[in-house]
């Protein structure tokens, strides 16, 4: 069989972005956290996990960095490493994150210690710092694209939380604020990337392939925390 025609860079990118509809806003758990059903407890242990992707979003980011052999790129994407782990005078998402912990209870001492993350959410967040180690540098720009989705959510947690969550101290969500700028960003460059590299139709589908991989992984923090927090069965609550 002959291989398919390549799809055009507008054809190509709305493939991309038709998968939004595997994007976590639509997990049951985000559900109810748009919905101002979670507990304060839910709550916390979604804060809490979500830290261990945010602490490991710049050492993806490194190892990015690592394998691009390409200095104007390289000085594009130190970019979101500066965004997370601060810059001069910004104290970072990192910190606006243990803002958004304290904000909702939880002692920044805690919060870095990790003891909340569940072993399914590291694995999941592991995954994506392993495949950004060892995967092209492109392909590993492309499985940033989730980003494309999440101005999004971070506007429906700005718009809903203060009237679901009054509890939750305005300052915490300062991180959300400040992600939708900088997603945007980000996606200009990510997407520049993917769709001048991946050209043939193989590729494209390849493309599509190394995005849907992000959303797992996203949509599989979720599950973890769905079983420990929602239906009340952490590991091992049964020994
Ligand atoms: O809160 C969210 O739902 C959400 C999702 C994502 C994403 O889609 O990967 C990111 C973020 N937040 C985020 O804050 C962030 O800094 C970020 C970086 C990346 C990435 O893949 O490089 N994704 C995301």
């Amino acid at each position: 069989m002959s291989e398919q025609p390549a799809w055009s860079k507008e054809e190509f990118e709305a493939q991309l972005r038709a998968k939004d509809k595997f994007y976590h806003i639509h997990h049951p758990y985000h559900v109810l956290m748009a919905e101002g059903k979670l507990d304060q407890k839910q709550i916390q242990g979604w804060v809490a996990n979500r830290f261990y992707y945010q602490i490991k979003i710049p050492v993806k980011d490194a190892n990015i960095l690592a394998n691009c052999p390409d200095r104007d790129t390289r000085r594009h994407w130190i970019q979101r490493i500066h965004d997370h782990d601060g810059w001069g005078e910004d104290a970072g998402g990192i910190e606006a994150w243990t803002r958004l912990g304290i904000a909702v209870g939880i002692p920044r001492e805690e919060l870095w210690s990790l003891e909340h993350v569940l072993p399914g959410v590291r694995f999941a967040v592991d995954a994506y710092v392993n495949f950004a180690r060892n995967a092209p540098w492109q392909e590993a720009a492309c499985s940033s694209l989730t980003e494309l989705f999440a101005p999004t959510i971070h506007k429906q947690r700005l718009a809903g939380w203060p009237e679901k969550y009054p509890w939750i101290a305005q300052d915490g969500l300062k991180y959300f604020q400040n992600r939708v700028s900088q997603a945007g960003r980000d996606v200009i460059h990510g997407l520049d990337i993917t769709l001048n590299h991946f050209t043939t139709r193989p590729q494209q589908e390849r493309a599509l392939e190394i995005l849907q991989f992000k959303l797992d992984i996203l949509w599989t923090m979720l599950d973890a925390m769905w079983l420990a927090y929602v239906d009340n069965k952490p590991p091992y609550f049964n020994i």
